[in-house]
């Protein structure tokens, strides 16, 4: 995982003779954008590797919704660019989903009224995994299949929206707060599964989390965004013994600032 100041290697093309396989697969660089010619953020860029988990963090209405709906092409930019697997991002987003790029809105995205196994039916695609192989993952699935998705819990519901995601093969795996309304324990479950299946798909994640420690126990690197600015960004591994500069980060300052 590296931010976008670290990136040195170049991604792969269409049609380039050695690809790369650790290049970028997500390329967000110095994207401003917004709602009604209003900006949310502002020069914010990062890069995501294959197998990589780039953890977006920040207080409320800091921006982080907004940068996943611009990095799967759902918000036009003002300003910067976002390629996703050596292409410019299409702002049709089903032509995204179609090339590999697959958001997990926080409204879960479950259909209430249609049973587990019917969910995760309509959200198979023709060179994705089969249910067998996302039941594996969440074994619990299996024995709930049959139950209407509006009687199951949320952490079941959030489980169910990560196997639907999952059914698209993504390369490109954008989520947006996994664990809302969730109990610590349920959230303590789910990203551990997230970490191994980025893992042994190499699947590049961008995973927008409130719960700040376990998303820094799993990720990779972490971006702070404040007011729309990137107010920290930082390998993982230095900011899971620096939590006063994360915190620090939240309210916009460093930790110097907050001493001083
Ligand atoms: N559809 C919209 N129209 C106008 N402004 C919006 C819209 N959606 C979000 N905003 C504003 O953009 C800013 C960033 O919102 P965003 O949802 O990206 O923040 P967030 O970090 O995801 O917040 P939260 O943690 O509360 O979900 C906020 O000031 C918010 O009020």
């Amino acid at each position: 995982m590296s931010t976008h100041a670290e990136s040195s290697s170049t991604p792969d093309r269409p049609g380039s003779a050695t690809p790369d396989p650790t290049a970028p697969v997500l390329e967000i660089d110095q994207i401003t954008v917004g709602y009604g010619g209003v900006p949310a953020v502002r020069g914010l860029s990062a890069s995501v590797r294959p197998g990589e988990i780039l953890a977006l963090l920040g207080p409320n209405g800091a921006g982080k919704t907004t940068t996943l709906l611009a990095a799967v092409g759902a918000l036009g930019l003002m300003s910067g660019t976002v390629t996703a697997l050596g292409d410019p991002i299409d702002r049709r987003i089903e032509r995204n989903a179609r090339r590999g790029v697959t958001l997990v809105p926080d409204t879960r995205g479950v259909f209430h009224r249609l049973s587990v196994s019917d969910n995760l039916r309509l959200a198979r695609r023709r060179n994705g995994p089969d249910l067998d192989t996302v039941y594996q993952y969440f074994p619990k699935l299996k024995t709930m299949r049959g139950r209407r998705c509006g009687n199951l819990s949320g952490g079941e519901q959030q489980m169910l929206a990560l196997a639907k995601a999952l059914l698209a093969n993504p390369q490109v795996l954008l989520i947006d707060e996994l664990s809302l309304g969730l109990s610590p324990v349920a959230v303590q479950d789910l990203l551990p599964r997230l970490r191994s299946i980025a893992d042994e798909h190499q699947m590049a994640v961008v995973l927008v989390e409130q719960h700040i420690d376990l998303a820094l126990g799993i990720a990779d690197a972490a971006i702070v965004l404040h007011h729309g600015r990137v107010a920290l960004s930082a390998p993982a591994g230095e900011l899971r013994s620096r939590r006063d500069m994360v915190e620090a980060a939240y309210f916009g300052r460093t930790v110097e600032d907050l001493a001083s």
